[in-house]
């Protein structure tokens, strides 16, 4: 049996160590992440981390652990941002108001899945151009939900949140222990 983290994301990848996991193999899922129309922020981020996990290639007994992390926007879907001028846009809808994080994960063993969610209420505040732009011109907000990582510089512009810290930077470690529990994996075995 191997255990496969169905993710590119590195924050993923770190997060799980604390777990005391490394996963055998890395293998990021290449799925449609277009929204369908009409479809709302929670149920799409479940819907995409149980496509990952069906997109991963793994043996009858491998474990797949597969996330999706959606900024939502009342019920607005905020994806990863194409461009600087979308991830501009983002910023500027996101500041001086209240949005939600959400983190879905799915763990597939064969035929089998377990599914968990983690919502997170999340404020940020008004951006001034000078932050915006100097933002911007950092980079994070690239191949980020909602073009912003709180684990970083934008945690200067997050005066509040409440929920889960490690569910918004993309692998809730609550729900992710409770779930490989579920699937009968010995998170917490001993020395
Ligand atoms: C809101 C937020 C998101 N993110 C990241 C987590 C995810 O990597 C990314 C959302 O994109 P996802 O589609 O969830 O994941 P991904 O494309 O990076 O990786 P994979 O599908 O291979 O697992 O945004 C942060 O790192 N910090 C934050 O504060």
């Amino acid at each position: 049996m191997k255990f496969i983290l169905g993710s590119g994301s590195p924050r993923r990848k770190e997060l799980l160590s604390h777990l005391g996991i490394t996963p055998d193999a890395i293998l990021p899922p290449d799925i449609d992440e277009e929204p369908k129309k009409g479809e709302l922020p929670r149920p799409y981020c479940a819907r995409l981390a149980r496509e990952k996990a069906a997109a991963v290639a793994a043996g009858p007994d491998d474990l797949v652990l597969c996330a999706d992390t959606t900024v939502a926007l009342g019920r607005r879907i905020l994806g990863k941002p194409r461009d600087a001028g979308e991830a501009a846009a983002f910023l500027t809808a996101l500041g001086g108001r209240r949005h939600q994080v959400i983190t879905a994960i799915a763990l597939r063993r064969g035929d089998r899945l377990w599914t968990r969610e983690s919502v997170s209420a999340v404020k940020m505040k008004r951006l001034s151009d000078m932050e915006l732009n100097a933002y911007l011109q950092g980079g994070e907000w690239q191949g980020k939900a909602g073009a912003y990582a709180i684990q970083g510089a934008a945690g200067a512009f997050i005066p509040w949140i409440s929920g889960s810290f490690t569910g918004i930077v993309g692998l809730p470690l609550a729900e992710t222990a409770a779930l490989l529990a579920d699937a009968g994996w010995p998170v917490w075995r001993q020395a």
